[in-house]
C-alpha cells in the first residue's frame, strides 16, 4: 500500500500512470503476462517463459536463437537489414483473456502492430531512393523517384503524357509529389498563375498544391506540380477497378459490393472539399477515380486540382458550368465504384437499378440528385429534400448533413483511439528520457575539467557521492547476473527499475559494488534525488563553461 501511495504522490512526480503498476513481459512471448503485484515491496520480478508459465531456467530475452526464438526484440548486431522486417518486430500471439487489474500484456504497453507497420512502411517508402537514377533535379527538388507503376499513359484526362516523381525539396528537406505533364508549351503567362490561388486551399481531403511551374530538365519543355506526397497511397482505380481474383466466403464468392458506409465516407469527405473549393471560387474539375488519392483506409483526397485549370486556360468555361460538373462527376464517382464499374453512367438506368438493389434507397436518391441535370430557374421549389432550385454544393451538403455528423462521430472515435494509442508511447519517452539522464551522468569522466580543474578530470565525479549510487544502480539495472554469472537481459526487469525511479518509489533496493565490499540500502526515491542533484550539476557546469 506503502508503494501504491507513494506513486501517486506528486511531489515526486508529476504523473504516475496506473499502467505502470504492471510491468512489461517479454515481447517475444506473446502469450506470457508478468502479474506483478504493486502492494508487494519485494523486488522479485517472476520470471517468465515462452509458455507463459514462471519459474523456468529460459530466458525470453536471450540473444541465442537456438534456445529460444526471442531475438526479435532486440536488434541483431549481426544482420544487417535492407529494410525491416515488420512482422519481426512484435509477434502476435493469442492474447490472454482472464487478466487481473494489474497484469498486463506486452501489447499494452507500445501502440498497436497495425499502426506501428503503418508507419513504419510510409516512412520507408517516403526514404525510398533509386541508385544511380537518370532523373535529374528540377529547381531546388532532388532525388527523384518515379511513382508511376503503370507503362501505360492515359493522355485522354489532361490531354499530355503525365508522371509523378517523389523528391525532396533542398529548401525544406520535406518530400513532395511532382507531377510532370511532359511537353507542355505554355503559351500565356497567366496559365501559369492560375495555380496560386489553389495554394490557399488547405483542406483535409485535397491534396495540396505548392507550386507550379515549366522545366526544360527533361530535355522537353515540362509543367511540373508540386502536391504534398502522402507515401504508400493509392488512387481509388487503383483501390476498386483493379483485377482481382474472386474472394470466396463459406464456398460461395463474396459480395464484391463496397459497403454503404465507405461510400457514404467518400461522398462526406469529396464534399468537404468541394466546399472548400467552391467557395474559394475554383472548380475541381476532375474527379475520376484515378485522380483521387486514398491516403490512409477509406481516407481520400483529390489529387489533380489546378492542373486543368493551367492546361486549359485558353479555353476556360464559365466556373458555374465546372462548379455544377464537379457535382455531376461525383455522382457518377460514386454510381461506377457501386457498380464496380468504371463506365456505369454509360448504362444509367441499369447501373441506378443494380444500385438500389445493393444499398439503400438514400443512397440512391443522392447518387441521383448528383447526376440531375441544372434544374432550370422556373422549376418550382420542393419541400422535401434538396431544393431542386439550388443545384449546389452547399444544397448537398445540407441534404447529407445526417451522414456528415456519422463520418464526423467515426473520426471523433478514430481520433480518440490514436490519442489513447500516443499516450502509450508518451511512457515509452519517459523512460528515454531518464535514461539519457542516466547516461550523461555515468562514467563521465570531464565534468572537473570542464569546472577549471583537468588535474581532476577523471570518473571521480560520476563515482563519488550519491553519484555511487547511481553507477551501482546502473549495473542492478543492466549488469545482472544470475547465479551462474550469465548477463541477465530481462526486459520486464529494466523497466520496472526505470519506472519506479522515475517515480521516486520508496521502495529499497539493495546495491552492491562489483567487488562485493560495499552493499548500500537505498530506496528509489534516494536514487532518483542522486540523479537529479547530478543532472542539475552537469546543467550547472554547462551554463558555467558558457560564460
Ligand atoms: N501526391 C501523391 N503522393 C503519393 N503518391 C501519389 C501522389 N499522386 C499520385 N501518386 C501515386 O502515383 C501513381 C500514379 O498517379 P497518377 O495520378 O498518374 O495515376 P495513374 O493511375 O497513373 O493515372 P493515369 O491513368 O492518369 O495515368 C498512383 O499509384 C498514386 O498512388
Amino acid at each position: 500500500k506503502e508503494l501504491a501511495a507513494d506513486w501517486h504522490n506528486h511531489d515526486f512526480q508529476e504523473f504516475v500512470p496506473q499502467s505502470y503498476e504492471g510491468h512489461i513481459v517479454d515481447a517475444t512471448a506473446s502469450a506470457s503476462v508478468l502479474s506483478y503485484d504493486p502492494f508487494n515491496t519485494s523486488t522479485t520480478i517472476p520470471s517468465i517463459t515462452s509458455s507463459g508459465h514462471q519459474g523456468s531456467t529460459i530466458n525470453p530475452y536471450t540473444q541465442d536463437a537456438t534456445n529460444l526464438s526471442g531475438t526479435q526484440y532486440y536488434q541483431s548486431a549481426n544482420t544487417l537489414q535492407a529494410s525491416p522486417a515488420y512482422h519481426l518486430y512484435w509477434p502476435v500471439g493469442p492474447q490472454p483473456t482472464n487478466l487481473l487489474g494489474y497484469q498486463k500484456t506486452a501489447h499494452d504497453f507500445f501502440i498497436p502492430d497495425a499502426i506501428r507497420e503503418d508507419l513504419q512502411k510510409k516512412s520507408e517508402v517516403a526514404r525510398q531512393v533509386l541508385p544511380n537514377s537518370a532523373l535529374p533535379p528540377i529547381e531546388q527538388y532532388h532525388s527523384l523517384f518515379c511513382l508511376d507503376t503503370t507503362a501505360q499513359k492515359n493522355q485522354s484526362l489532361f490531354g499530355y503524357h503525365t508522371w509523378i516523381y517523389k523528391a525532396v525539396s533542398s529548401k525544406d528537406g520535406s518530400t513532395y509529389a511532382l507531377r510532370r505533364l511532359e511537353n507542355f508549351r505554355l503559351t500565356n503567362e497567366n496559365a501559369i498563375r492560375s495555380a496560386q490561388p489553389w495554394k490557399r486551399i488547405l483542406n483535409g481531403s485535397v491534396v495540396t498544391i505548392h507550386d507550379c511551374f515549366t522545366t526544360r530538365a527533361f530535355g522537353d519543355s515540362s509543367l511540373i506540380i508540386v502536391t504534398d506526397y502522402h507515401p504508400c497511397s493509392k488512387t481509388l482505380a487503383e483501390e476498386h477497378f483493379k483485377a482481382s481474383p474472386p474472394r470466396f466466403h463459406g464456398g460461395r464468392a463474396a459480395s464484391s459490393h463496397i459497403p454503404e458506409q465507405v461510400l457514404w465516407g467518400y461522398l462526406v469527405q469529396i464534399a468537404s472539399a468541394l466546399k472548400a473549393i467552391h467557395s474559394a471560387g475554383l472548380a475541381a474539375r476532375l474527379l475520376t477515380p484515378s485522380k483521387i488519392l486514398l491516403t490512409a483506409k477509406n481516407r481520400v483526397r483529390l489529387n489533380s486540382c489546378s492542373v486543368l485549370d493551367v492546361v486549359q486556360f485558353e479555353n476556360a468555361r464559365p466556373l458555374s458550368d465546372l462548379q455544377a460538373d464537379d457535382l455531376l462527376q461525383l455522382g457518377r464517382l460514386v454510381l461506377s465504384i457501386a457498380n464496380n464499374n468504371q463506365n456505369a453512367h454509360l448504362s444509367l438506368q441499369k447501373s441506378l437499378d443494380n444500385l438500389s438493389r445493393a444499398y439503400t434507397p438514400r443512397l440512391k436518391e443522392c447518387v441521383q440528385w448528383l447526376l440531375s441535370p441544372q434544374p432550370s430557374p422556373t422549376t418550382p421549389s420542393s419541400p422535401t429534400g434538396p431544393n431542386p432550385v439550388q443545384k449546389d454544393v452547399d444544397t448537398f451538403l445540407a441534404g447529407i448533413s445526417d451522414q456528415f455528423a456519422m463520418v464526423f462521430d467515426n473520426e471523433l472515435h478514430a481520433q480518440d483511439t490514436l490519442v489513447n494509442t500516443l499516450a502509450r508511447e508518451l511512457e515509452s519517452s519517459r523512460i528515454v528520457r531518464i535514461l539519457v539522464k542516466l547516461n550523461f551522468i555515468n562514467e563521465r569522466p570531464e565534468l572537473d575539467a570542464s569546472q577549471g580543474n583537468p588535474a581532476a578530470a577523471s570518473t571521480a565525479w560520476a563515482e563519488t557521492g550519491e553519484r555511487y549510487y547511481l553507477k551501482l544502480f546502473r549495473d542492478y539495472v543492466f549488469h545482472q547476473v544470475d547465479a551462474n554469472g550469465h548477463p541477465v537481459t530481462n526486459l520486464a526487469h529494466v523497466l520496472d527499475c526505470l519506472n519506479k525511479l522515475d517515480a521516486g518509489s520508496d521502495e529499497k533496493i539493495t546495491l552492491i559494488s562489483r567487488d562485493e565490499q560495499t552493499v548500500f540500502v537505498v530506496s528509489y526515491r534516494e536514487v532518483k534525488r542522486g540523479l537529479e542533484s547530478a543532472f542539475q550539476d552537469l546543467l550547472q557546469a554547462g551554463r558555467n563553461s558558457r560564460k
